[in-house]
C-alpha cells in the first residue's frame, strides 16, 4: 500500500473575485494541496473543506514535519478517502492565513497587509474561490464535496451554488446556519482579541508585539466548546498540577484542564491570525442558506449527513433539520448520528464510524456515475 510520505502546499493566483458584497478583490491566492491521481475522465476528484482554523494541508507529511495533515487518518490509501481511487484537494479558505489571500496578505493598492481594509467574506465568496481552483484543474463535475463544522457549511453552499458540478456532497457536524448561540460563542471570541492593547484596530502586521493574549484565550473559548463535558471528564477530572493544598492565590493553572487551554491557546497563536480569526467568524455566523427555496437543480445530487451524539457545538437537531429539508425537497439522503462522547472535534477522532460510512457512500456514488 503506497503511503503518502511527502505532500506539497501549492499556490493558484487569479487576477481577481467578484465578492458576494459586489467588491472586487485583487490578485487571489487559494493555496491547496492534492493528493492520488486524477483519472482520464476526471470523474474521482473529492473536494475537502476545512474547519476554521485548518489549512490546505489535509494529508502526508510536509518535508521534516513529524506531525501529518489535519485529517490524515481519513485521506490515503486504503483510507475513507482512498488515495488508490481517489484525487483528493484541499484548499485553505479564503480569508485564512495559511497560504490563501486574507487579511495578512499584501493588498495590491496599498503594498501593505490588507488588515481591516479586507473586505468581509462570506462562506459563498469561499467557495467560488473553490470553484475556480476546481475549473483550473480542468474538473468539471466533483465527485464528491466533504468537510467537518465550517467545512460542512462550505460543502452545503456548493450544494446550493454549483449542484451541477457535483455528484455528491458530505456535510459533518455542521448547520444551514448558525444559531444565536453559536454566534454568541464567536463574539465572545472577538471580543476577545479586539480588547487586547496589541490588536491596534487591527493594524499590528510587523509591530513589536501582537495581539497573543486576546487570540489565545478567543481560541481557549472555542477548544471548551470543540469539546464535551465527557470528554473533559475523562481527559482531566478534577487532576490537579500543583498540591492539592494550593490556596490559588496566585491564580496560576492549579487544574490540568486550566493548564491544558493554555497550552492550546499559547500553540494557536504561533499558526494563526487574529484578524483572519474575525474574518472566518464572521462568514461563519452570517451563513445562512435555510431559507434557500432551490437547494439544487441536480435532482441525482445525493448527499451523507453526519453528526455527533456528544456535539452541543453543532448538535444534532441541526443536521437534522438539513436532513428533513433535503428529503422534503426529494434529495437522495443518508443521516446517520455517531455515537461519540468526543463533542464537535468527534469529526476529526472519529475515524472508524466515518470512514465505514464514507467509503461505503463513495463507493455506491462512483458505481453509479
Ligand atoms: C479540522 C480542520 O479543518 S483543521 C484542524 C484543526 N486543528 C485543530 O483543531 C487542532 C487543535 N485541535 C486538536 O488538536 C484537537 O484537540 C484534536 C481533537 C484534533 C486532537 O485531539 P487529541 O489527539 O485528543 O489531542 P489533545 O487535545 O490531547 O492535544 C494534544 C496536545 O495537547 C497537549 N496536552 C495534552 N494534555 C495536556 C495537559 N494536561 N496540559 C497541557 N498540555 C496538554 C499535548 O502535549 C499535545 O501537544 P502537541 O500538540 O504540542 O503535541
Ligand atoms: N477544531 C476545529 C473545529 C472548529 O470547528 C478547528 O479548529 O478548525
Amino acid at each position: 500500500m503506497a503511503k503518502i510520505l511527502t505532500a506539497q502546499t501549492q499556490y493558484f493566483t487569479f487576477d481577481k473575485l467578484v465578492l458576494e458584497s459586489k467588491q472586487e478583490l485583487k490578485n487571489v491566492t487559494v493555496a491547496y494541496e492534492t493528493y492520488g491521481n486524477l483519472n482520464a475522465a476526471k470523474t474521482n476528484a473529492i473536494l475537502i473543506a476545512h474547519a476554521f482554523s485548518g489549512d490546505a494541508h489535509a494529508a502526508g507529511f510536509h518535508a521534516g514535519d513529524d506531525k501529518p495533515g489535519w485529517w490524515d487518518s481519513m485521506i490515503g490509501s486504503a483510507k475513507a478517502f482512498d488515495t488508490d481511487k481517489y484525487f483528493v484537494i484541499c484548499s485553505n479558505v479564503l480569508g485564512g492565513c495559511a497560504g490563501s489571500t486574507g487579511p495578512s496578505s499584501i493588498n495590491p493598492d496599498t503594498n501593505k497587509p490588507y488588515a481591516l481594509d479586507f473586505p468581509v467574506i462570506t462562506v459563498a465568496d469561499m467557495v467560488s474561490a473553490q470553484k475556480k481552483l476546481i475549473d483550473f484543474l480542468g474538473i468539471k463535475k466533483l465527485l464528491s464535496v466533504a468537510g467537518g463544522s465550517m467545512g460542512g457549511m462550505q460543502v452545503l453552499q456548493w450544494a446550493v451554488a454549483y449542484p451541477e458540478s457535483l455528484y455528491s456532497v458530505i456535510p459533518i457536524a455542521t448547520t444551514m446556519k448558525h444559531s444565536p448561540q453559536q454566534i454568541a460563542f464567536n463574539e465572545v471570541a472577538r471580543q476577545s482579541i479586539m480588547a487586547d492593547v496589541e490588536w491596534n484596530k487591527g493594524d499590528y502586521y510587523g509591530a513589536k508585539h501582537q495581539p497573543y493574549r486576546g487570540l489565545a484565550v478567543a481560541r481557549m473559548i472555542g477548544h471548551i466548546t470543540y469539546m464535551s463535558d465527557k470528554s473533559m471528564e475523562e481527559k482531566f477530572s478534577r487532576n490537579r498540577k500543583t498540591a492539592s493544598n494550593s490556596s490559588g492565590a496566585d491564580f496560576a493553572a492549579d487544574f490540568e484542564v486550566e493548564g491544558y487551554l493554555q497550552y492550546r491557546g499559547d500553540s494557536f497563536t504561533k499558526r494563526f491570525d487574529a484578524n483572519s480569526y474575525l474574518y472566518i467568524t464572521k462568514a461563519m455566523d452570517l451563513f445562512d442558506v435555510s431559507g434557500y427555496k432551490h437547494v439544487a437543480k441536480n435532482k441525482d445530487l445525493k448527499f451523507l449527513v453526519i453528526s455527533f451524539a456528544s456535539d452541543w457545538l453543532y448538535p444534532s437537531y441541526q443536521s437534522e433539520n438539513t436532513v428533513k429539508q433535503l428529503k422534503l425537497k426529494g434529495y437522495n439522503t443518508t443521516y446517520i448520528e455517531i455515537k461519540s462522547t468526543y463533542g464537535h472535534d468527534a469529526f476529526l477522532l472519529e475515524v472508524e464510524g466515518e470512514t465505514k460510512l464514507i467509503k461505503h457512500f463513495l463507493n455506491k456514488v462512483s458505481k453509479e456515475i
